[in-house]
């Protein structure tokens, strides 16, 4: 193995700076070229690249999105695209090609390969945390800490004017920004995909909900907290419907890409810095149509159609403690005296 490029692909996520620089510390290390493609897979079609060396990736560990830019390519998926790539890549004498981005960067990366005999190498950045087969994925715990942050303060505010705030997060396909933010920032509901099957009944469920905390509580604030394309018109329709339902006062707050941004927490810059060099070591072990994963504080690899091909789940039990244990209207009717 002699050289080898890498990029990053799809929504950025913060800590594929941390990935960058552990690729390239960890090839250096192997005494293996390394270069960078910019802008996701248009880098690879526009021969855009620069060579990588420990001082380009000095002093980025702490730094949201990627040195390298990144983009989506929807002219990516066109055969003429991934020969041009194929043919770009062998004029350089790249061997192997590490993919950091989503699974739709995955997918792109299987396009590739099959006009490619070079080895690709998938490594899961993305805030969605949506890639099946490993527990989470490069950005996800920065994005939800930055998710918290607002909701908490979200919360100061409507507790002043005892109101209902809507908070939206990210999360295209998938709820797990969603049901983690809500539970750390104790939000009263959420509402996302894997959770929501019927629109229709849910708003009937959420003043159900509220009235029954209101009755428990008094006049109280009331956070629900919501994925971003779950609810037609988004939102700012949800807490029109809820008002005119309630005669209550209902705010919508969009989170946006704000997730996106920001320095990463230190799980995240782990989580990278093992994927990176882990990565390069399977690069050098000839090892292709791979995504590199960790379960369990384990790192391992795994083909690379996994990624899409099996749906990953919310964590059952944190659905439980949310949707069973914590909801005002499943509780117990007695309460238990302590003191008997
Ligand atoms: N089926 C596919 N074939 C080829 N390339 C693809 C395919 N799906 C996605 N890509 C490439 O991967 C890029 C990123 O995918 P996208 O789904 O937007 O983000 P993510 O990788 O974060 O899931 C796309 O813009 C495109 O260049
Ligand atoms: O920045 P864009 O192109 O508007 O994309 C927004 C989407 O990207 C994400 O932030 C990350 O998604 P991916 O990592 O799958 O690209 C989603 O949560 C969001 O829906």
């Amino acid at each position: 193995m002699r050289k080898i490029a890498v990029l990053t692909s799809g929504g950025d996520a913060p800590g594929m700076n941390a990935c960058i620089r552990a690729i390239v510390l960890t090839a250096e290390h192997f005494g293996v070229q390394i270069i960078g493609y910019k802008h996701g897979y248009n880098g690879l079609l526009d021969q855009e690249y620069l060579p990588l060396k420990a001082r380009n990736v000095a002093n980025i560990i702490q730094r949201g999105g990627t040195i390298l830019r990144s983009a989506r390519c929807s002219s990516f998926k066109t055969e003429e695209s991934a020969k041009l790539a194929a043919k770009n890549l062998n004029a350089l004498g790249i061997e192997a090609l590490l993919i950091i981005g989503g699974d739709g960067s995955f997918r792109g990366a299987c396009h590739l390969a099959k006009h490619w005999q070079g080895q690709v190498i998938g490594l899961p950045g993305t805030i969605d945390n949506d890639i099946y087969g490993t527990d989470a994925t490069i950005g996800y715990h920065t994005a939800i800490e930055t998710a918290l942050d607002s909701i908490d303060k979200v919360r100061d505010t409507a507790d002043a004017f005892e109101r209902i705030f809507l908070v939206e997060v990210m999360g295209r396909h998938a709820g797990f920004i969603g049901l983690s933010a809500a539970l750390a920032s104790a939000s009263d509901q959420v509402l996302v995909p894997e959770l929501c099957t019927d629109l229709n009944t849910e708003v009937d469920n959420i003043v159900s909900h509220l009235q029954a905390a209101m009755n428990k509580r008094g006049n109280c604030s009331y956070i629900i907290v919501t994925a971003e394309n779950l609810w037609p018109g988004g939102v700012t329709n949800l807490a029109q419907t809820l008002h005119e339902k309630t005669k209550l006062e209902c705010r919508p707050v969009i989170l946006g890409h704000v997730q996106r941004g920001g320095s990463p927490v230190s799980q995240d810059r782990l989580l990278a810095t093992k994927m990176g060099a882990y990565a390069v070591e399977q690069a050098i072990a000839g090892k292709t149509n791979i995504m590199v994963a960790e379960q369990n504080n384990q790192l391992l690899c795994l083909p690379i159609e996994t990624s899409w091909q099996q749906r990953k789940t919310l964590d059952p039990y944190l659905v439980k403690i949310q949707q069973e244990f914590f909801d005002i209207t499943k509780q117990a009717e007695h309460v238990v005296n302590v003191k008997g």
